[in-house]
Order: structure tokens, then sequence, then C-alpha cells
């Protein structure tokens, strides 16, 4: 496993490795008042763990990432939360410590890797920068391990293709490339946004095979993803989000066999990766709510065929049905495991 540094304290085994509660981010609007794009967010990661966010576009999975990240855009803030990593909050750690931690002690893949990484470097300048930056080693030993970290992620002939830019690679290569860099520092976790929707069913099988390594290290791995099939390939635990808070949240083989929200059937019913090969595919009808206008108490009963008026318009807090499993529906505990 991974040692933390810096006088963080290693998660012991009550305390998991990233325990974030009740996370709110909004953005400032123009007019009207802020939307609020993660709305109470909680939940926690153990080491050598997987958790899969996922939702439709829209609900709040990459806003809660940038606020744990602290990497949101000026327009937006966080306004109460917190999100505890190796003993320290994130969220109020000075910029200078932040910048120490993202990229080192917790590394980071996106779904496009040319965004990600600099164009304008090689690959063995960005990957020996970022060591050298992070003062993990010296240059010549920065060298060595970025020639193995490209070896490990399989790119063939490392020492000839650390010396090529990003756009000289295929996609695939890239984006395991940027995986490199990810893991180049051994961070404890790993937060990866989509990071296989940009690449085709060989190379998603290889990243999934590569992130699965790392997790038997003993990183814990956040994935965001619309994919259930890759939730349920790869991840234990599984968080669904709708219009910016959590609606359940189970380990991911019981999420998927018996959803407890309507929501988290809606998209098992349209998702082609899951569940959809045998029956036809029902979409969810509708479209997510417009965050301005969110539709009272539960912010999914317009879109939902089980809604009972008045009661879906009341507020509905997640409801613990097992020490594992909640679901913010008042009807989720109805036929208990
Ligand atoms: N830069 C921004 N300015 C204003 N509002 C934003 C901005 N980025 C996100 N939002 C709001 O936050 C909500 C959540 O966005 P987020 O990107 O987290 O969704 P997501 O679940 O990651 O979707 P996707 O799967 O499409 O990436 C959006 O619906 C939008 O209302």
């Amino acid at each position: 496993m991974t040692e933390p540094r810096d006088g963080a304290t290693a998660p012991t085994a009550t305390e998991p490795l990233l325990h974030v509660a009740d996370l709110h981010t909004e953005f400032r609007r123009e007019q009207g008042e802020p939307l609020r794009a993660v709305d109470g967010v909680s939940f926690d990661i153990a080491p050598g763990r997987a958790l899969a966010i996922v939702g439709e576009s829209g609900s709040g999975k990459s806003v809660t990432m940038r606020t744990v990240l602290r990497l949101l855009p000026r327009t937006a803030r966080t306004t109460a939360g917190t999100a505890r990593f190796q003993g320290r909050d994130l969220l109020t750690l000075s910029a200078r410590d932040m910048r120490r931690v993202r990229g080192r002690d917790i590394g980071m893949v996106f779904q496009n890797a040319m965004e990600a990484m600099n164009p304008t470097l090689t690959l063995e300048r960005q990957l020996t920068e970022h060591l050298l930056w992070h003062g993990i080693c010296g240059k010549a030993e920065a060298k060595k391990r970025a020639v193995q970290a490209l070896a490990d992620v399989g790119i063939p002939e490392p020492e000839r293709r650390i010396r090529v830019y990003p756009f000289q690679l295929s996609g695939g290569m890239r984006q395991r490339a940027m995986i490199a860099m990810a893991m180049i520092t051994q961070p404890a976790l790993l937060i990866a946004d989509e990071p296989t929707t940009a690449v085709d069913v060989t190379v998603q099988r290889q990243i999934l095979d590569l992130l699965a390594g790392l997790k038997e290290r003993g990183t814990g791995i956040i994935m965001i993803t619309h994919d259930l099939g890759v939730a349920r390939y790869f991840c234990d635990d599984a968080v669904v989000m709708y219009a910016g808070r959590v609606v359940e949240r189970a380990p991911t083989r019981d999420l998927l066999d018996t959803p407890r929200h309507p929501y988290t059937r809606g998209l098992l019913g349209s998702s082609v990766e899951v569940g959809g090969r045998d029956r036809p595919l029902a979409p969810i009808p509708g479209s997510p709510p417009d965050l301005a206008r969110r539709p009272v108490g539960c912010a999914f009963h317009p879109r939902c065929a089980e809604a009972q008026l008045p009661r879906c318009r009341e507020d509905q807090e997640l409801i613990e049905i097992s020490t594992t499993r909640a679901a913010a529906c008042w009807r989720a505990g109805d036929d208990d495991d």
C-alpha cells in the first residue's frame, strides 16, 4: 500500500481513505438564486476499493469531484461540507498544500487525454517534471521511473516512445500515457472521470485491467461513469446521483441486481450495457431537471412512473436500508433484504 506523506495519517480500519460529507457547491448566476449543482453529497471510499459515481449528464458527478479536488471554475463556490483525506480536510487545506496533494497523493485521469496533457511537452518532460515538482526523486531516477511507468501501462518501446509528444500517439496510447502520469507518484487515491468513454472496447478493457492492478496494490479508485457495464465490471461500490444529490448508494452488485430507487431502475432499464440486451430498452421519460427549476420534494418525481402525490413532493433524505445500502425514496425499504 502507498504510504501517506507530509504528516498525513494513514487511514485506519474505521477511517476511510476519503470521507466526503454533506458537500454543497453552487454556481453564481447573473440573475436569480445560485444553482445548487452539488447538494448535500456524502460518500466514503476505502483503500483498495473502487467506487462508481453514476448518473445522467448534468447530475453533478464531475462538479462533486472537482469540489473534492478544488478544481472548480471561478463562478462556483463550495458552501458547506468536508472531504477528509488521510486525516486532513481537503476543503480547508491551503492552496499550496492542495497542489501538493493533487497529482501526488491523488492521481487524476480524465476522459480526454489531449486536454489533460501539455501538448508542447514530450512524455519524458511531462512525466519527469511531475516527479521533480513533487520532490519525489532526482532527475536521473525520474527518467528511469518515467520509462518504467510507460512500460507498466503497456506502451511498447517505452525508451523510444518517451521522446514523443502526446499528439504523436494514438488515442488509446495517449489514454495510457495519462494513466502512467497519474500512477507514477503511486497515489493513495485515483479519481477517473469517464476514463474509457473515448476509447474502443479493447482499449477500454486494457485500461480497466491497468486500474485493477492499482486497486490490488491498495489504491482507492473513484470512477465517474455513465456506463453501468463498466461499473459492474470494475467497481465494488456505487453511488447514483440525480440533480446534485445522491439518490442511492450500495455495493455495485446489489445496486444493479436489486435497485431500490426508481431512478436507478430507470437507468438500468435504459442501459445497453446492463440488462438492456435481452429486452427492449426503456428510456426514462423526460429529461433531468434544469437546476434553476428543481422540482420540489424528490427531484425525480415528475419522471417517476411510481410517483405518488402528494407524498413525493415532500423532501426525501437517504433512508438506510441496511448497513451497506441507502436510497432516497420513501418506498425504498418496502422489500427489505
Ligand atoms: N461551468 C459551469 N457553470 C454553470 N453551471 C455549471 C457549470 N458546470 C456545471 N454546471 C452545473 O452543474 C450541473 C452538474 O454538472 P456536472 O458537470 O457535474 O454533471 P455530470 O453529472 O458530470 O455530467 P456529465 O456526465 O455530462 O459530465 C450541470 O447540470 C450544470 O447545471
